[in-house]
Order: C-alpha cells, then sequence, then structure tokens
C-alpha cells in the first residue's frame, strides 16, 4: 500500500487502492444482459408526480449514470429500486423477478445495496465493525447457533490456531461455523477498507472520521453484502476535485470487481467521466438515454439540465 499523500494545494488524496485480495464477485449471469427493469414506474406522493411512467433498464458490469436536475425523481426512483417505497404504477425487476413492494433487507439479499445521499453509518461503532455488520447479512449462522457454537465444522490449516491446546482441540472438536465466519467477515471487511482506501483509521469510531473517509467508509459497507447492483447516492458531494478524481478510479475498480454500479451524481464531470450510460429525468420523466457523448450532446438535456449548451462540453 502507498502512504497517503497531499498535492501541493494541501488537498489530502488518498491511497491508490488497487493493491488488494478482494476475490472478484462470482458472475452469476452474462455480462451486457438485463440486470434490472424499471418497467414504466409512476410514482405518486399525493399530488405530486415524482415518477412519470419511468422505463429504463441496468445492464450486468456496466456502470449506469442517473442524472437530472434538483426534484427530477433520481432519489424517490433510488428508493422505489430499493424497496423503500412501492410504485404507485409499473413494476421493478431484478434478475426477472419483480421486486416492487419488497421490504429493503429482502432486496439487499437478492443483491442490491446502496448508499445515501445523508451518511448513514453507526457512528459509535469502528469503522471495520460497520463494515463487518454489512458481512454479518451474508452469514449463515442463525442467532441461536452463534449463541450456542452449534455447528462446528472442520476447520482448513490455515484457519487452525497456531499452536497450543486451542490447536489440538479445534482438531479434534472442529471449530463454530460462526466464529469461523466472524474471523473470515473481520479478513473481509479490512481488505474492504483497504479497497476503499481507508485501513489506516480502520479501528476508529466512524463518527470521528474526516467526512471524505465516511463517504468512501459506506461504500464499504455496502460492498460488504456482495451485491450484484450497487446504488451510489451523489457519492462526490462535498468532494474536493483531487477527490473527485479518486472517486471515479474507485467506481471503476468497483465495476471491474463484478459489480453493477448505478450512480446519482449532480456533478457532470465526474458522470460524463466515469458512466458507460445515462438515463436522464426531468420532472419525473425520463428525456433523454444514451452514451455519456450523446447526452452531452442532446438538445432537451441541455435545456433542462445543463444549462448553456457551452457547459455541455
Ligand atoms: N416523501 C415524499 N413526499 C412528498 N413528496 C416527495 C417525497 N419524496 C420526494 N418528493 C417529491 O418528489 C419529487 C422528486 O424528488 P426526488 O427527491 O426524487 O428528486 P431528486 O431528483 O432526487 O432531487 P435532488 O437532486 O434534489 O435530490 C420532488 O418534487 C419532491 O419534492
Amino acid at each position: 500500500m502507498s502512504e497517503q499523500t497531499t498535492h501541493d494545494t494541501g488537498i489530502e488524496v488518498l491511497p491508490d487502492t488497487s493493491d488488494h485480495d478482494l476475490i472478484a464477485l462470482e458472475a452469476t449471469g452474462a455480462k451486457g444482459e438485463v440486470l434490472l427493469e424499471v418497467d414504466h414506474v409512476t410514482l405518486r406522493f399525493g399530488g405530486v408526480v415524482a415518477l412519470d411512467d419511468v422505463h429504463f433498464e441496468i445492464r450486468r458490469g456496466e456502470i449506469l449514470g442517473l442524472i437530472g436536475p434538483n426534484g427530477a425523481g433520481k432519489t424517490t426512483c433510488f428508493n422505489a429500486m430499493t424497496g423503500v417505497y412501492t410504485p404507485t404504477e409499473g413494476t421493478i425487476r431484478f434478475k426477472g423477478q419483480e421486486i416492487s413492494g419488497q421490504k429493503s433487507h429482502k432486496i439487499n439479499q437478492l443483491g442490491i445495496a446502496r448508499t445515501f445521499q445523508n451518511i448513514r453509518l453507526f457512528p459509535e461503532m469502528s469503522a471495520l465493525e460497520n463494515v463487518m455488520v454489512g458481512c454479518d447479512a451474508r452469514h449463515k449462522t442463525s442467532v441461536l447457533g452463534a449463541l450456542f457454537r452449534a455447528y462446528r465444522v472442520r476447520p482448513s490449516e490455515e484457519e487452525l490456531p497456531a499452536s497450543g491446546i486451542r490447536r489440538s482441540f479445534a482438531k479434534v472438536f472442529g471449530i463454530s461455523r460462526h466464529t469461523l465466519e466472524e474471523r473470515a467477515g473481520r479478513r473481509r471487511s479490512m481488505e474492504l477498507l483497504r479497497f476503499v482506501g481507508i485501513s489506516d483509521r480502520a479501528h476508529e469510531l466512524a463518527r470521528n472520521l474526516p467526512y471524505g473517509y465516511q463517504r468512501r467508509l459506506e461504500i464499504a459497507r455496502a460492498l460488504a453484502t456482495e451485491p450484484e447492483l450497487i446504488c451510489l447516492d451523489e457519492p462526490a458531494a462535498g468532494f474536493n476535485p483531487a477527490e473527485k478524481e479518486d472517486l471515479m478510479g474507485l467506481i471503476r475498480r468497483i465495476r471491474d470487481l463484478g459489480h453493477t454500479v448505478l450512480v446519482i451524481e449532480h456533478d457532470m464531470k465526474l458522470v460524463l467521466g466515469v458512466t458507460d450510460r445515462i438515463v436522464v429525468l426531468e420532472f419525473g420523466q425520463k428525456i433523454a438515454e444514451g452514451s455519456p457523448e450523446q447526452v452531452a450532446r442532446d438538445p432537451k438535456v441541455i435545456a433542462a439540465y445543463l444549462g448553456e449548451p457551452d457547459d455541455a462540453a
């Protein structure tokens, strides 16, 4: 791992995070196939039509940007996809299965994780513990199994204690599945912290971490649930240009690990620079969809979102 560095400007730059031992997500489908489908979704809050017959697809392996002016319906769309709201009309399918109306934790188990515009961490837990909570969601041991260490399994050579009576005991009686899962979760959580570039403060309370670290910690925690689709809600909010540059690299590396990425972002440079495709909303309706180049040239997008045509360049 390289050391944390500082630009001449005094801007803190996080270390290169490409050096990690994370194993890529096991592929459960072909790259490019439809992973999630927002199928003609309308969502009303009383008289407000937050989403109006919105239809688009997210393909496996891509980085899709969801953009639009304030109040366009982006967050509502995220919330509908992650079980916070149920569409008034239309449906949402993930890997062909209808997920609209399902509970958030169930949708997470199916393989969708998200971060929030306003960071939501466990402030009194350490960075590492926050990520371990995400890993726990993948554990097989039940609460009773964990309490009574009910299931014991034969450990591999690396999983055995180094020496002494504990090693002999573990060889004869095995190790509880809960203990092994906990150790594996701790190892993986540390790798995830390294992956997002904040392992140097793994043991600090989340509430004491600098803002940029907290944002990355949210991403690490979401990744800990091993999502096939990770949804990032304004991940660059409050970042300086150097941090935005780092974030673009991180988003690409998340995709390279096998995750599909959906990103809501206001920063056009970041969106145009990192996404494969972009969907544009305005007043709850989809007004454009295409490659960053196509979207940046689209007169409707320029008028609605980018302001003057010069801004789109
Ligand atoms: N819980 C709610 N109750 C009533 N209206 C809501 C609710 N959530 C969102 N809205 C309205 O729905 C519309 C879409 O809001 P939404 O937050 O999805 O937009 P957005 O594109 O994410 O905006 P921003 O970029 O400002 O976050 C807005 O008019 C908003 O006021």
